[in-house]
């Protein structure tokens, strides 16, 4: 919890405040309730009015006071929350842009980011407002009570104690476990549920294709019944505690009356401790609500406190004395750029087998690499490790001799980038999804990446053109348009090393072999280009083609060479030219 205590430390005053005037409204509303009734036990007696006005006009401010409080505690309360909300927002955006290898941001690159995201935010919120502002104020008020009942009924002291103890801390301590359990049991049949019904809407085609509608949606619905009968079962088990709490108050009342009887304590006095005693534990209660609340948020704080321990110093603030050092930043190159990885290796938590092993590329000004293979091979993987998308086992990737991690996390996408496997593309419009490479790019430089990439055609038929929204996930678009945008995104981001990672797939071989040419042409002799791809006529240019088998480079030359040397590339090649002669071919690609 620590990096959220540094950064709630600038409004602990404003959080301080908000406890105070939570514990004033409290007390405010108490001590209305206890001279309401010292009022009216009193006036059974018919005193003279005089000794009933000052009673009466403290009834009037308390109530006044009560109302006041309760804004100003709100005011302040929300006024910090929300100031220390921005700054855990901020961090946390730091740390997700620049810290892709740390396990906690790794964790968050799926595609519930955001929501995930911003409700674990949210929870720093409740943190504060739901548990520790009220459990601290039920705590002053029900200390304050049982002092009070000491001073005026002492023998009753004892007694609002324990109802105090019951409400403070017995029933919390009850109620945060049943929540825990609670969690443990729903949260993986909530997870399920939700699976289910995804891909009851995603794969609604697929399932009615092959006919199995029926049986998922049984399976959804026997997945949801049980959720809602563990969750009936469980709102039972809190209603219980609600109750016992509730009775706990009564008896709370009920034995001060007794106790004070006994102890011959004065009548008045009586009714009104036993009414405050009444007020305090059921405010009390509200500790065990603020407990509840607490065992729910504990997962959400703990992946927030994970992900504010992450990098964000390298670009939020220098780091913190004593803090992991980072490597010195050195200021990227502007212009071309020599790549070398040597010694790569990369593997996937729960696979036994490394997905790349030994892999050494070098890559100069002007470099054409093709990277071949089998399905699975590990040529994604590859890019992502040369882009820093996934964190090498061994090796090291570095440009003009410097290890990449040294260089400023916000210069990076200037040096190794391109498009990856699956890229995403936006619901935004198309110039959005553009830019997000190159913001500053003009409209000229959109044009020309957009011919690039053979999206021109495609742009001139839209009626709005670069303002063309595409639906969520590119949906409004065919999946070679949708590679195509998200190519044209990386010609315009321009890096000094294109990592490119099947660009025409999609296409008709015979565009994508434009398109590939084009893509080629744009880069020019200053950058580098690597491309995974699956076609291998057209690979003649390159200056090398590495073929990936198991993670390992199992060969490597320049194309005329491969198709001659017994191998994958060979046999590969031959089948692709008797495909594309039209007879049917047993490899596959
Ligand atoms: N996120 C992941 N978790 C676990 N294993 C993975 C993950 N991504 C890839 N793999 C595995 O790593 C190996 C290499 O995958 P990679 O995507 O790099 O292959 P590829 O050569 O690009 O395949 P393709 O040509 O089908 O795109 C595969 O066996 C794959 O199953």
């Amino acid at each position: 919890m620590s990096p959220l205590l540094t950064l709630a430390k600038p409004y602990a005053g404003r959080l301080l405040l908000a406890g105070l005037l939570a514990a004033g409204t409290e007390l405010a509303g108490l001590a209305l309730l206890a001279t309401a009734t010292w009022l009216l036990v009193t006036a059974a007696g018919q005193p003279p009015l005089a000794a009933l006005t000052v009673a009466i006009a403290a009834v009037r401010g308390f109530a006044v006071a009560r109302g006041t409080l309760r804004y100003a505690e709100r005011l302040t309360g929300h006024d910090a929350v929300l100031r220390l909300l921005a700054s855990v927002r901020a961090r946390i955006f730091a740390v997700l842009a620049s810290d892709r290898r740390n396990p906690a941001v790794a964790r968050y690159r799926t595609g519930d980011l955001l929501s995930r995201v911003v409700s674990d935010v949210e929870a720093v919120q409740d943190l504060l407002l739901r548990v520790v502002v009220p459990a601290a104020a039920a705590i002053v008020v029900g200390v304050g009570v049982v002092i009070t009942a000491g001073v005026y009924a002492g023998p009753t002291a004892p007694v609002v104690a324990a109802g105090v103890l019951v409400a403070a801390v017995v029933l919390p301590l009850l109620g945060y476990a049943m929540v825990r359990r609670a969690g443990r049991l729903v949260a993986p049949l909530r997870a399920q549920v939700a699976t289910e019904a995804l891909d009851l809407t995603h794969g609604a085609a697929e399932l009615a294709a092959a006919g199995a509608t029926g049986a998922a949606t049984d399976q959804a619905r026997r997945s949801a019944a049980r959720l809602a009968t563990v969750e009936s079962r469980l709102a039972g088990v809190g209603s219980a505690l609600d109750a016992v709490g509730l009775l706990a108050a009564g008896l709370t009342a009920a034995g001060v009356v007794v106790v004070a009887g006994r102890a011959g304590v004065d009548g008045v006095a009586t009714a009104v401790v036993a009414v405050a005693a009444l007020v305090a534990v059921e405010v009390c209660l509200g500790v065990l609500a603020a407990a509840r609340r607490f065992a729910e948020l504990r997962e959400p704080l703990a992946r927030v406190t994970a992900l504010l321990a992450g990098r964000a110093g390298e670009v939020a603030e220098p780091a913190a004395a004593g803090g992991v050092a980072e490597p010195a930043a050195a200021a990227a190159p502007a212009g071309p750029v020599s790549l070398t990885a040597a010694g790569l290796a990369a593997g996937y938590p729960g696979r036994a087998a490394p997905a790349l092993a030994g892999v050494d590329l070098t890559l100069r000004p002007g470099s054409r690499v093709a990277v071949v293979g089998p399905s699975g091979a590990g040529k994604s993987t590859l890019l992502a490790v040369l882009a820093g998308l996934h964190p090498p086992a061994a090796g090291t990737v570095s440009v003009d001799g410097v290890a990449v991690d040294a260089y400023p996390v916000g210069q990076r996408h200037r040096l190794v980038g391109g498009l990856f496997a699956e890229a995403h593309v936006f619901h935004a419009t198309v110039r959005a999804n553009l830019l997000l490479g190159r913001p500053e790019a003009t409209v000229a430089e959109l044009d020309r990446a957009v011919a690039v990439a053979g999206l021109t055609e495609w742009l001139a038929r839209q009626p709005a053109g670069y303002d063309t929204v595409v639906g969520e996930d590119g949906a409004q678009l065919s999946g070679g348009e949708r590679q195509r945008l998200a190519l044209a995104r990386a010609v315009l981001a321009d890096p000094a090393v294109w990592l490119l990672d099947e660009p025409t797939e999609g296409l008709a071989p015979a565009a994508a072999d434009r398109v590939l040419a084009g893509v080629l042409a744009a880069a020019g002799p200053a950058r580098s280009v690597v491309v995974v791809t699956h076609r291998l006529p057209g690979l003649a240019g390159f200056d090398e083609v590495l073929v990936v088998e198991a993670g390992r480079v199992a060969q490597r030359g320049r194309a005329a060479d491969l198709v001659t040397t017994p191998g994958w590339y060979a046999d590969q090649y031959a089948a692709q030219q008797l495909a594309a002669a039209g007879y049917p071919s047993p490899a596959s690609p």
